[in-house]
């Protein structure tokens, strides 16, 4: 199976509850959903005229949307050449669930790594059962709300970007029968926003919801 990557970088996790973690990021090519204020959006495209070799794709560029095609094998050797040690890998994007992840993710389940699926919930989840699927929900986007409400039911987190209380209103109404009783419900500011984190922080009391702060981009960090 091959993925256009983007991508792979080790750093740590600055989002959701695994904040703090060592983790191998791994960023795939590609995502339709068009979210206005996605920092991202190098990654939308998957243009014939950017495709690069294998090699280039192993460091960070955020400005171009380059990519390249990857194999399991091929990005697991990519991490042993790097001398990487971190043992988590999460696969952002763009938008993973484009992509079926059931090959990348028993792969890297199998030589001892964990993983860990960022997706906006608006294509099926295809992973191995031990991955942690983080779903960022994307209301009235394209995809379905029966691909949504799927995605809300396989997630072990659910981390909502918000900027106003619209944002928290169309969570609780995205919740409604769905059994959050195992699950995290993360609010995160969008865009380091005072006026988004204090929003955050207040409906989090109020629910004992958690605070996803996106703490790379406040470190300086990739
Ligand atoms: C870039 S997206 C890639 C994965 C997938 N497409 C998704 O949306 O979940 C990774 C995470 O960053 C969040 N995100 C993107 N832009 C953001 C911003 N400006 N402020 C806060 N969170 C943002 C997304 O909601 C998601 O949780
Ligand atoms: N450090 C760090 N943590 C992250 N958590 C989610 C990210 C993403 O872009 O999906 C991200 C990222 O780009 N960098
Ligand atoms: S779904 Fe994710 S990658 Fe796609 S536009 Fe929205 S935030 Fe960006
Ligand atoms: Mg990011």
């Amino acid at each position: 199976m091959n993925y256009p990557v983007n991508e792979v970088f080790e750093t740590i996790q600055g989002e959701g509850t695994h904040t703090g973690v060592p983790a191998i990021f791994v960023r795939l090519q590609g995502c339709p959903v068009g979210c206005a204020w996605c920092d991202t959006k190098q990654t939308w495209e998957v243009l014939d005229e950017n495709k690069v070799s294998a090699e280039q794709v192993i460091q960070v560029d955020g400005t171009i949307g380059r990519w390249a095609d990857h194999t399991p094998q091929s990005l697991i050797h990519a991490f042993e050449q790097k001398g990487f040690t971190a043992k988590h890998v999460v696969i952002t994007g763009g938008e993973p669930c484009l992509y079926d992840l059931i090959p990348l993710t028993l792969a890297l389940h199998r030589l001892g790594f964990s993983s860990q699926i960022e997706t906006s919930g608006t294509f099926e989840i295809q992973c191995a059962d031990a991955a942690w699927v983080t779903v960022s929900p994307k209301i009235n986007m394209k995809g379905g709300l029966k691909v949504l409400e799927q995605a809300l039911n396989r997630a072990n987190e659910i981390k909502h970007p918000v900027a106003t209380e619209h944002h928290v209103e169309e969570l609780d109404r995205l919740l409604e029968g769905i059994d959050c009783s195992n699950k995290t419900i993360c609010l995160q500011p969008i865009s380091q926003k005072s006026r988004a984190t204090a929003l955050a922080m207040r409906v989090c009391i109020e629910r004992n919801w958690r605070l996803s702060i996106q703490t790379h981009k406040y470190l300086d960090i990739d």
